[in-house]
């Protein structure tokens, strides 16, 4: 059954055109992560299937209707990206005001045990750490227990600790059946939650696919090393950088390399291994659209 859909949506603001003929279906008991820079038009998106704004053009449908009918509306929850939480009030009445406007809210201690709050009932949200208001954020989100919820940006400003007990939460919010549709910069968020992942930029879907697929295009790994030596073949390279004086292998896979380098005796200092910045999945992704799927330097990025 499809929760959420958008259909040939467009959205402009003046001359900006923030969404371009987007397609959309979120299906109940998925959970999606929409990736994508700044700007791409990821909370437009949001904001239109929450029924906040209204599409230029194209239509959009929360169960099946119009997106800004309470009744529809009452069977989602939201957090934005930016909340603002009255100062004075304490976290449990925060969490009471939000509950009244559901008909079965979930009951405030099971709300912020699930969510790491416990400890933080009393407390004045003016008195709160910015992790701790963000946690708060996202939790009012599942209060009315939702069939579907939207989460744009839910672990900015939060420290490793506190991003995975929201992971948690969240995970067992799907894993009881619950639908996610959340947005994020971050591939590794949509990897650790999601199955399925929709790549936005500059208001078009650039692809929409399982994690795994997109991990396919997108899944170099920057292996960068201080070296004098002339380097061997190297198996899995896809591209090669020379840069302040350090070497960079954009490589598919990273331990391999590493025991290649080892076992042809090569001398290098200062290893350091990433994943592929977003820009350069971005590069590979609109890389396969336009293109072939290439790295920066043109040779092909996948094995
Ligand atoms: N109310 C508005 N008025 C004018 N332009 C807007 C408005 N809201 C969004 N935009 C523009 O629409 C485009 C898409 O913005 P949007 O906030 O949806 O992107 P995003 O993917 O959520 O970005 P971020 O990751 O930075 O949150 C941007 O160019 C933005 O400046």
């Amino acid at each position: 059954m499809i929760l959420a859909r958008a259909d040939q949506v467009t959205r402009r603001f003046g001359d900006v055109l923030a969404l371009d003929h987007v397609d959309l279906d979120v299906s109940s008991g998925e959970l999606v992560g929409l990736l994508g820079p700044n700007g791409a038009g990821k909370s437009t998106l949001l904001s239109l299937l929450v029924g906040i704004r209204r599409p230029t053009s194209g239509r959009v449908e929360l169960f099946g209707g119009d997106p800004r009918e309470p009744a529809r509306r009452q069977r989602i929850g939201v957090t934005p990206q930016e909340t603002g939480l009255p100062p004075t009030l304490r976290v449990g009445e925060v969490v009471d005001f939000v509950s009244a406007h559901y008909p079965d809210p979930v009951p405030r201690a099971e709300l912020l045990d699930r969510f790491g709050l416990a400890d933080l009932a009393k407390r004045q949200t003016g008195g709160m750490s910015g992790g701790q208001k963000r946690r708060l954020a996202v939790a009012l989100a599942f209060v009315g227990r939702p069939q579907l919820v939207f989460l744009d940006e839910p672990t900015t400003g939060l420290d490793v600790e506190a991003r995975h007990a929201l992971w948690d939460g969240i995970r067992s919010f799907h894993a009881e059946g619950g639908t996610v549709l959340l947005t994020s910069h971050y591939l590794e968020e949509i990897e650790a939650l999601a199955q399925r992942v929709v790549v936005i930029g500059q208001g078009r879907v650039l692809a929409d696919d399982t994690v795994e697929a997109i991990r396919g295009v997108v899944g170099a790994r920057r292996v960068s090393l201080d070296t004098t030596d002339v380097l061997p073949r190297l198996a899995g390279v896809v591209g090669v950088e020379r840069a302040d004086g350090r070497t960079h292998l954009l490589t598919t896979d990273a331990d391999q390399l590493v025991r290649e380098l080892v076992t042809a005796g090569v001398d290098f200092a200062n290893l350091e291994i990433r994943p592929t910045s977003l820009e350069e999945a971005f590069l590979a992704i609109t890389g396969r659209d336009e293109r072939s799927t290439t790295a920066h330097d043109g040779q092909p990025l996948a094995a």
